[in-house]
């Protein structure tokens, strides 16, 4: 069911700056993408086996807003799980008592696929996000 980790998510207060590194070591740093739906403007960094994905806050009501404030310099905030089925995923996890964020359904993501994401609570602390591959 789980196919590969697309990404690990990094949430970030300066997009550039956070970029400059990757961008230096010779990595492929794409353009800022605002994805108003999600709050979010992201920068991906692609690597040979998979992706950073660097966050910024967009607009007023960014999920990621109470994560910086709690972590000013930024921090890793998401791991992103690929998946063949996004509905038998969700459905697994809940069946093991984990809560679905948002209204519980998929919503396109940054790839234009369908993503959801699982509380953090309820997978030891970490915020997954799946993506269906
Ligand atoms: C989809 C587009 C793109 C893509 O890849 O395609 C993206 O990835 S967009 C990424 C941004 N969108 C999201 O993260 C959506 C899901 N996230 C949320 O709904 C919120 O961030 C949420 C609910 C996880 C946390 O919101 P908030 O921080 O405002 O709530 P709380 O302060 O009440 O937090 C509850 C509890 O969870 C802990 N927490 C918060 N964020 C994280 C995190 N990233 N990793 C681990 N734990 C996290 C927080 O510390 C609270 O714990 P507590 O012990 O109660 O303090
Ligand atoms: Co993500």
């Amino acid at each position: 069911m789980i196919t590969g980790l697309n990404h690990v998510a990094i949430a970030v207060p300066d997009l550039e700056k956070a970029a400059a590194p990757y961008r230096a070591l010779g990595a492929q740093v794409s353009a800022p993408q605002d994805l108003a739906e999600h709050g979010v403007t992201v920068v991906f960094v692609t690597l040979p086996n998979t992706k950073i994905e660097l966050l910024a806050p967009f607009g007023e009501a960014s999920p990621i807003a109470g994560f910086l404030e709690k972590n000013p310099a930024g921090g890793i905030h998401h791991l992103c799980l690929e998946v063949e089925d996004i509905a038998a995923a969700a459905g697994t996890v809940t069946s093991l008592g984990a809560r679905l964020l948002g209204d519980g359904r998929p919503k396109t993501g940054a790839h234009g696929k369908p993503v959801i994401f699982v509380h953090p609570k309820d997978f030891q602390g970490a915020l997954v996000e799946f993506e269906q591959g």
